[in-house]
């Protein structure tokens, strides 16, 4: 596939942090589009050997990167390095973003901020946050306010090898929103983008838990119609939790909601729904994770997201459930019997108060 005409054909120099999965067949991407790319890894052993053979020793390891593509590390960037380039693209777990925006903040030029994209999907264990209100606590609302935020149904091992992906674009600046998606966009990668990072984020952490929960009716040998009644109803659940907490109920129906639910719910290359699926076969939850070689963010998110649920006092049954066999060692039968035991209730119900997180976020941010 050659790039289509009109594309952007300034070339940036992009710092990407993260080796894993993702990080790396983005920086492949960038770089295949000639792009200068460097590729932040903690793995001495990895940055040697990548720049040695073009090759990721843990992740994508059959991928061979482009000359474009530079590993740096292991230690974290230097402010000679970060003030060099264009666009800074964070690839790492949620869990661990605020420690590496807290170690980049003072390596920032205040009066000179590069493209700042975000493709973690999860909510921060312990705050409950979302990644705007991370980058708000440790950079401030100024570096918020023009943060990009990439999600939609996105394997990294197909993306590598071209294979026709659409993705969500959102800011709540339209004109970072639409420098990000032309950094990104090819015929094999397309950007959409929006105003909802918020709904955005919430979408791409919470499909997630669902993925998980679908993993786990098909690990108990449940077929097709069980795997698309937990598709719609995690979607309507997903809905209802994003719009109490104030996003638009339509970013559910993009790429980054319903589209990377349907994807993480149906694949066993998801790492959720394997998380979910050995879970179901009666695996211990420890040793899954101790044994998957690369992270679910889903695992942490469900404990944020029964926070998020709490506070706003509104009904997710399956979120719920999730939660309990993951971190109340309950039976994961028992508790899809107990689901399936549920009242009938009305199929679409929109909760009644909506709003207050996300305008509590808006406030710190300084965005009416
Ligand atoms: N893999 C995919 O297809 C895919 C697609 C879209 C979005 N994502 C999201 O991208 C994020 C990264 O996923 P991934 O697939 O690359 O995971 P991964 O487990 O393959 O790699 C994670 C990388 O982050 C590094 N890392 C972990 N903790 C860190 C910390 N505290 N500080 C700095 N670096 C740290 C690891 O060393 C590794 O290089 C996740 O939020 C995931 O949901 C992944
Ligand atoms: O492997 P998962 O479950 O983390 O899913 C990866 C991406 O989020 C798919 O879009």
């Amino acid at each position: 596939m050659t790039s289509s005409p009109g594309q952007d054909e300034v070339k940036s120099k992009v710092l990407v942090f993260g080796a894993g999965n993702f990080g790396s067949c983005l920086a492949d991407h960038l770089g295949d589009s000639s792009h200068t790319v460097y590729m932040w890894s903690r793995s001495e052993t990895l940055v040697q050997h990548f720049n040695t053979h073009h090759r990721n020793l843990e992740y994508l390891k059959d991928h061979v990167f482009p000359d474009s593509v530079k590993a740096i590390g292991p230690e974290f960037p230097s402010e000679d390095v970060i003030r060099d380039v264009d666009v800074l693209l964070f690839a790492i777990p949620t869990e661990g973003v605020r420690a590496a925006l807290s170690s980049l903040k003072p390596k920032l030029n205040m009066d000179r901020l590069p493209l700042l994209v975000f493709v973690n999907k999860g909510i921060e264990t312990g705050t409950h946050a979302l990644t705007l209100e991370i980058i708000a606590d440790t950079c401030g609302p100024e570096v918020a306010k023009i943060a990009t935020f990439i999600s939609g149904p996105s394997f990294a091992k197909e993306i590598v090898k071209r294979q026709p992906t659409s993705v969500s674009v959102a800011s709540l600046s339209e004109e970072h929103a639409q420098q990000a998606s032309k950094l990104f966009h090819q015929p094999w990668f397309r950007c959409y983008t929006g105003d909802d990072p918020i709904g955005l984020e919430l979408a791409g952490a919470l499909k997630n838990v669902y993925a998980i929960a679908a993993g786990m009716a098909d690990g108990l040998g449940f077929e097709n119609n069980t795997r698309a009644m937990l598709i719609t109803r995690g979607l309507a659940e997903m809905t209802r939790i994003g719009t109490a907490y104030g996003a638009s109920p339509l970013t559910f129906l993009t790429l980054a909601g319903v589209g990377d639910l349907f994807l993480t719910c149906s694949s066993p290359t998801s790492r959720n729904y394997t998380v979910g699926f050995r879970l179901g076969k009666g695996e211990k939850l420890d040793h899954i994770t101790e044994t998957l070689g690369s992270v679910a963010e889903g695992v942490t998110t469900t404990k944020g997201l029964k926070e998020i649920v709490n506070d706003l006092g509104i009904s997710a049954p399956i979120a719920s459930e999730v939660y309990e066999v993951l971190y109340e060692g309950k039976d994961v039968k028992e508790r899809a019997q107990a689901l399936l035991c549920l009242p009938a209730v009305p199929e679409l119900d929109f909760p009644e108060e909506t709003g207050k997180p996300a305008a509590r976020l808006k406030k710190k941010l300084g965005v009416v």
